[in-house]
This record gives C-alpha cells, sequence and structure tokens, in this order.
C-alpha cells in the first residue's frame, strides 16, 4: 500500500479501465480472494491511521464497495476494536461476492445496527456506501448515509472512491461523501485528482491487491521534473528569449508578472512588448526586463507568451503572431480573442510550431462553445476536445490542472492549492511556461514541468507568508 505523493508519477484507470482489470483480477485469483484483499488492506489502513480507535462506524452500501467494508469490519472485530455496520444492502439482490461477506461478517459476530451513531463517540468512520458503481444521486437511506459521515467529527476513510464522485470525471452530481482519506483499489482513478476529487478524497492511498497485472492507462498523474543542471560553458543564449505580449491600458501588471516569471524561471533573456502605449514603467523592479514596442520583436526566434493583461487589443496582433512566433503561449485574452473569430481559429489550427494554451475552465468553454459547468463535468474530456480542435497543447487550469495534446493520454499535475487563487498566478504560469518553451522543452513538457513547478511553489509557500503572484514569480527558480 502506499500514500499517493507528488514525488513520482502514477498511472490512472478509469472505470471502464479498471472493470476490465478487475475481471482480469478475479479470473486469476478465483472468487472472492480479491474482496478479502480489499477489506483486509482496509481494516490495516484503518488501523494505522487511527491506532487507538474503539468506535468504527461503517457504512456499507448494496453493491461490492459494501462487500469491502463488511470485510474490514470482519477483521477490526478480531483485532479487539468495535465495528458497528450499518448495511444498506438487500439479500435478494446481492452480488456473490457481497453476500460471501456478508456471512463472513455475520459469522465474526459483528453489530449491525440500523441506528445512527452517536456522531460524537465514534473514533473513526469509513465509507464502503459506494465505489465504482455509483450510478445516480444518491437518495432516502444512501444520502441519509452520506450526511452522517459528513457531519462525523471522526475521520472518515472512503473505500475505493469517496461516496458519490465519479471515478473518470472528478465531478459529483448529488451528495457527496468528504473523506480524510481514500484506499483506492486495484487502479489509481483520474477523479480523484482533478474537478472536486481533491477536496473529496482527501489523502489517497494505493493497493494495486494483486501483483504485475495491468491494462493501458487512460491518464497519468504526473511527478516532478528531471532536475536540469546548467552546463558551466553555457551562456545566456543557450537558455533562450521570452517576449511578453499584452498589457493594454490598466493591465501592464498582467505583462510584468509573466516576464518576471519567465525572468525567474531562468530564461535567458526576457522582453516585453506592453500593448499600453503609455510610458509608466512598472518594471522598476526588474530592470532585466527588456521593453520593446510590439512590432520591434523578432517573433520568429521568440518563446511569446502573449495574453497576459492583452485585453482587446491583443487580437490586431495575433494573425502575426500565430504565424511567426518560433514557440508561443497563449493565455487570457489572447484565448478569449480566439474564441471569439473563426479566422484565428483556423490560422490556430494550422500552426506548425510548439504552442500551449493555457485557458481555466471559463476560458476553455468559450473556446469550445460551451459553459463552464460543461467543461468542470468533465475536465478530462474538455480538455481532449480543445486539443484535437486546435491541434496544440493544452494545460485546462484549476484544481487538477490537465494537461494534454492529441494522440497523448493527459498527465494531470498532482501539485497546487487555493492559496494560488488569487489575482495574476495564472500570468505567472504563462512565463513559467514560456521559459520553459525557450530553453528546448518540447510543448507537452513545457506545459507538465511548468504546471508541476507552479503548483509546488504553492505547496512549499511559508504559512505565514501571503502569496501573491508578484512573489510567486520570483520564487521560481
Ligand atoms: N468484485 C470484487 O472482487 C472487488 C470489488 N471491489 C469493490 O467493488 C466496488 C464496485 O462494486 P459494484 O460494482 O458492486 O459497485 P458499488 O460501488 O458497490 O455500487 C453498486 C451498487 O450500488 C447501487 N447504487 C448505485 N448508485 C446508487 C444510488 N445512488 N442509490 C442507491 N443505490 C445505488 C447499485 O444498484 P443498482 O444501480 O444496480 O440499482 C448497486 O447495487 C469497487 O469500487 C470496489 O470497492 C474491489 O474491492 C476489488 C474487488
Ligand atoms: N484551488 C486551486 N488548486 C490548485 N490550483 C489553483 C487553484 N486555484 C487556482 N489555481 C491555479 O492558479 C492559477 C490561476 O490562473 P488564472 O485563473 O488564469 O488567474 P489569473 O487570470 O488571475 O492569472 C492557475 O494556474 C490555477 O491552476
Ligand atoms: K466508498
Amino acid at each position: 500500500m502506499h500514500p499517493i505523493t507528488p514525488e513520482r508519477a502514477w498511472a490512472l484507470h478509469g472505470s471502464a479501465a479498471t472493470r476490465q482489470l478487475e475481471a482480469r483480477a478475479i479470473a486469476a485469483a478465483g472468487p472472492h480472494v480479491l474482496m478479502q484483499r480489499a477489506g483486509l488492506a482496509t481494516a490495516r489502513l484503518a488501523l494505522a491511521l487511527a491506532p487507538h480507535a474503539r468506535q468504527v462506524w461503517i457504512a456499507c452500501g448494496p453493491g461490492n464497495n459494501g462487500g469491502d467494508g463488511l470485510e474490514a469490519a470482519m477483521h477490526l472485530q478480531h483485532w479487539g476494536k468495535r465495528p458497528r455496520v450499518r448495511w444498506l444492502g438487500d439479500e435478494q439482490r446481492l452480488a456473490p461476492d457481497a453476500a460471501a461477506s456478508l456471512a463472513r461478517a455475520r459469522a465474526a459476530g459483528v453489530l449491525f445496527t440500523d441506528a445512527m451513531p452517536e456522531l460524537q463517540s465514534q473514533d473513526l468512520a469509513i465509507d464502503a456506501l459506494l465505489g465504482l458503481g455509483n450510478a445516480r444521486a444518491a437518495t432516502g437511506d444512501l444520502a441519509a448515509c452520506i450526511a452522517a459521515l459528513n457531519a462525523s467529527a471522526a475521520p472518515v476513510l472512503a473505500i475505493d472512491l469517496p461516496t458519490g464522485l465519479a471515478a473518470d470525471t472528478g465531478q459529483a452530481h448529488g451528495p457527496a461523501v468528504r473523506a480524510r482519506h481514500t484506499l483506492s483499489l486495484l487502479t489509481l482513478k483520474p477523479g480523484l485528482f482533478t474537478g472536486m476529487g481533491r477536496d473529496l478524497a482527501g489523502q489517497v492511498w494505493f493497493d494495486a491487491l494483486q501483483d504485475g497485472d495491468t491494462v493501458p492507462s487512460d491518464a497519468t498523474l504526473a511527478g516532478p521534473p528531471p532536475a536540469r543542471a546548467r552546463a558551466h560553458a553555457s551562456h545566456k543564449g543557450s537558455y533562450g528569449d521570452v517576449a511578453v505580449l499584452g498589457g493594454a491600458p490598466g493591465m501592464r501588471g498582467a505583462a510584468v508578472l509573466a516576464a518576471s516569471a519567465a525572468l525567474h524561471a531562468g530564461a535567458g533573456r526576457v522582453y516585453v512588448a506592453a500593448l499600453d502605449a503609455g510610458t509608466v514603467d512598472l518594471a522598476a523592479d526588474a530592470p532585466e526586463l527588456m521593453w520593446r514596442a510590439p512590432p520591434e520583436l523578432a517573433l520568429a526566434r521568440l518563446a511569446v507568451a502573449c495574453g497576459c493583461g492583452g485585453g482587446p487589443q491583443v487580437a490586431a496582433w495575433l494573425p502575426r503572431v500565430l504565424a511567426e512566433a518560433a514557440q508561443l503561449v497563449l493565455d487570457a485574452d489572447a484565448l478569449n480573442a480566439v474564441a471569439a473569430d473563426t479566422g484565428l481559429q483556423d490560422a490556430l489550427r494550422w500552426r506548425a510550431q510548439p504552442t500551449v494554451l493555457t485557458p481555466h475552465p471559463l476560458e476553455a468553454a468559450r473556446l469550445l462553445g460551451s459553459s463552464t459547468t460543461a467543461v468542470q463535468a468533465d475536465r478530462l474530456a474538455a480538455a481532449r476536445a480543445l486539443a484535437a480542435r486546435f491541434g496544440a497543447v493544452v494545460l485546462l487550469k484549476g484544481s487538477g490542472t490537465v494537461v494534454t495534446e492529441p494522440g497523448r493520454a493527459p498527465a494531470i499535475n498532482p501539485t497546487g492549492n487555493a492559496r494560488l487563487a488569487t489575482a495574476g498566478t495564472g500570468d505567472v504560469l504563462a512565463g513559467f511556461v514560456a521559459a520553459h518553451l525557450a530553453a528546448g522543452s518540447t510543448a507537452w513538457e513545457a506545459a507538465c514541468h511548468a504546471a508541476y513547478a507552479h503548483g509546488a511553489l504553492a505547496d512549499t509557500w511559508p504559512a505565514g507568508r501571503a502569496l501573491t503572484a508578484s512573489a510567486l514569480a520570483r520564487a521560481a527558480a
């Protein structure tokens, strides 16, 4: 069993792939063996998380997820704990594995009770209501058990998935359990790491329940970028040139943030071409930045971050930028301009040089002609659709940032937290991506590595220090 941390990459499998692997594992191990392993793994983790727990409330649903909970109850009972099981199944409709576990739990003398637990007296609660079979919004007794788990003062350990969380999308379309820990079984599911997954699953643990067998993955939980040692004999030209095109009147700060981020992330030279023709120089704290008028940029040898605070004015520059930029990050207002203009959409599709689009969910919705709700309902699918439509690497921002490109399984970024929910952090990310592109990374690597580094800065940010976008930009290195 492993705790899932951002220190390495992990393969992710959706519900169809997991069902395929489950069928093969059951065929290899024999009936009921996997459920016994699942229950034992759950009980062991419960003991590790709450070694002194006495009262353990286990809410078991009508399917095999409930069967896992019944197995766990039996072990906890053997180990001297006092599990109480609320079981919501119907003996007439029970799958064979869950029926076998029900019989074992009863034989072990586990206490079954329909009474809701005394919430304050529980030391641990286990969510074994629904896993992969979560089919529709919970109502009635199921919804009441979800509410009880969420009201419990005791930590909640969810088996396989927090009840109500969709394995493939990270969304919940009804009541859902908010767990402190989730033990994912057989596979790690993408929904644990994006959308609502991070909030509902808490700390994720993984037990494969079997050795060796696998099926093709649907996505990856990204690992850390490789360390980039600088050759002693390198010079600023070795790390490439970034230009930031943006900063319309009143929004110069966004361009400065992206430029400062690119500079601190290691770009050799950073130019800023502000669309604000005024003369106010906000760059007093970064004299390294070189200010140019937009027509002066030699786009064909620059990694361009375009959009940052660009306002509607950026649209006029996009035909040239799309045609010429050696590498390109399109962010914010540049994405909105593309969404509003089919000519720019064609130019983006025809573009052959490396390109990364960095939409947040609303920008993604505009590009897809859908809504933020539709994008968030399936973030992986939305990112894939955008990548296919524009033939580019897409980095869909938000909790569990998704990176994808045509023909490649998406990566979910494991780092970052809600301290990044402050104005300008997206501009900083665009600057990071541009710096990676300028240094010679592929568009895919630049997007994955920049997202990881950006989130990791937030994850290690000192508790008492405000996380602002400008401080974030300067913290790169
Ligand atoms: N087999 C094995 O050896 C292993 C199995 N494993 C475990 O099995 C889990 C998958 O089991 P599963 O397929 O039985 O699905 P599960 O999540 O228990 O739910 C299905 C039941 O819930 C019901 N139901 C659904 N929604 C509902 C609602 N809103 N309100 C009310 N009822 C609702 C649904 O009813 P139905 O839709 O059929 O009417 C059905 O009865 C997996 O996540 C893992 O924990 C692993 O440990 C590996 C070993
Ligand atoms: N709750 C969160 N968890 C993880 N990352 C977050 C969260 N909220 C915001 N972020 C990150 O912060 C950045 C915000 O970007 P964006 O929405 O474009 O902001 P802005 O336009 O103000 O710069 C993105 O990289 C996003 O992924
Ligand atoms: K569950």
